[in-house]
């Protein structure tokens, strides 16, 4: 199903199973103006709820949103923050649950993240520890948080020691994505979330990275709405999938970060700023991990090499240099010894073994990293 014969009243619905808290993602055009239709049920009766979203997002989107809420006689209160990665901080979760608890939320309160990756984290973050855990839906307004960070619950900020260090798992009721907000999204955002699609067909599906590769990005990229919601539902596909499986990454999730062992620490190394876009350090990253699957004589270098030029094709940075680099190698390795997955200081990698798999390798030599972390691609 194409996203230009979809309507409000039949989105693309799949489902997190997640048991009792299974929810599901609904992916259509038109849905921020029906919004009310699937958020007022999840109210017990309630009539109030607070939207969360940023400087950017609310000029373009809030109105929408908050006329379908309206329509099903759901009111709003509205807290901004400052757009951009920064608000991802102590700073700024501090002051959205300062602002939430001067709303006088209480257990029974929704909260909606209308934003970005960088809401969605932050207001999902909130919504686990505020009273203990109130509920929250997200609503994600880029390709980025409509391919990945909206789905799977993993919520949290940015510290001093580096990326997503402090946060918790605490899954949304709802997803609602609305590929007319993808209509507003600067160039370089969509790029950015583009890499996040790329990700989940190396990791698990070689036919499509073809398809990307022969077109369907391209289009996508251009603006066609059936090559966009073939590849986000193909994503939220992906996703969910391996969520349900493994919610809490003790084994597969850890698949999802393919490219963000080295991704992350460049983003530390540009201290989370616009020089760097998260999905350009995944792009980045992504190449370095096949870098190294290649070096280690798990992945064939055409397979590589298929990846770099497909990244390229679509204006993505595949090395350091595009970021200000190269970096300090020895400051890069320590922090993916901060790396949630790292253990007992160990370095951890996900490593592809052909285009469309991916496996996870323990205590990979910092040696076998160190020559990486010098190339250029
Ligand atoms: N939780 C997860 O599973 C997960 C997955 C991937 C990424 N992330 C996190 O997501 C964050 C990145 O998310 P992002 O790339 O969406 O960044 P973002 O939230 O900062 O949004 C990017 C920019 O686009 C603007 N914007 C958002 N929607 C818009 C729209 N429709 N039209 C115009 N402008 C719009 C924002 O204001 C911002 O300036 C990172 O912090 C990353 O770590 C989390
Ligand atoms: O959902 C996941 O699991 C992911 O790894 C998705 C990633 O794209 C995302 O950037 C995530 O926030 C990274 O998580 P982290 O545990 O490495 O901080
Ligand atoms: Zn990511």
């Amino acid at each position: 199903m194409s996203v230009d014969t979809l309507t409000a009243a039949d989105p693309i619905r799949l489902e997190v199973a997640l048991g009792e808290r299974a929810y599901p993602i609904l992916i259509g055009a038109g849905l921020l103006e029906r919004a009310g239709e699937w958020i007022a049920p999840l109210l017990k009766g309630r009539r109030r709820v607070v939207v969360i979203t940023d400087t950017n997002v609310g000029p373009l989107h809030l109105p929408r949103l908050t006329a379908g809420l309206a329509a099903a006689g759901v009111s709003v209160d509205t807290v901004t923050v400052p757009a951009g990665e920064g608000s991802k901080s102590w700073a700024g979760i501090a002051d959205l649950v300062d602002r939430l608890l001067d709303l006088r939320v209480d257990r029974g309160t929704l909260l909606l993240a209308l934003g970005g990756g960088v809401i969605g984290d932050l207001v999902g973050f909130a919504a686990a520890i505020t009273m203990r855990g109130v509920d929250f839906v997200q609503i994600p307004t880029t390709l980025l948080a409509q391919v990945d960070s909206s789905v799977g619950g993993k919520t949290g900020i940015n510290t001093k020691a580096g990326k997503n260090l402090v946060g918790s798992f605490h899954q949304p009721r709802l997803v609602l994505a609305d590929m007319d907000c993808i209509a507003t999204l600067p160039p370089r955002q969509l790029r950015a979330g583009y890499a996040e699609i790329v990700k989940h067909t190396v990791l698990g599906d070689a036919a499509m990275f073809a398809w990307l590769e022969a077109g369907g990005g391209a289009a996508l990229l251009a603006g066609d709405r059936a090559a966009l919601a073939k590849a986000v539902r193909h994503s939220c596909e992906t996703k969910a999938t391996i969520v349900a499986a493994d919610e809490r990454e003790g084994g597969q999730r850890a698949l999802l970060n393919l490219g963000h062992t080295f991704g992350h620490a460049l983003e530390a190394e540009t201290g989370f700023s616009d020089t760097l876009l998260h999905g350009e350090a995944v792009a980045i990253g992504m190449v370095q991990a096949l870098d190294l699957s290649v070096r280690l004589g798990l992945c064939p270098a055409a397979d590589k090499a298929r990846l770099v030029a497909h990244l390229v094709a679509c204006g993505l940075p595949v090395d350091q240099q595009a970021c200000g680099g190269p970096f300090d190698p020895a400051t890069l390795v320590a922090h993916m010894r901060l790396d949630k997955k790292a253990k007992a200081g160990e370095l951890t990698f996900v490593l592809c073994t052909g285009l469309g798999s991916a496996i996870v390798r323990d205590g990979v030599p910092e040696s076998d990293v160190l020559p990486v972390l010098s190339e250029a691609h």
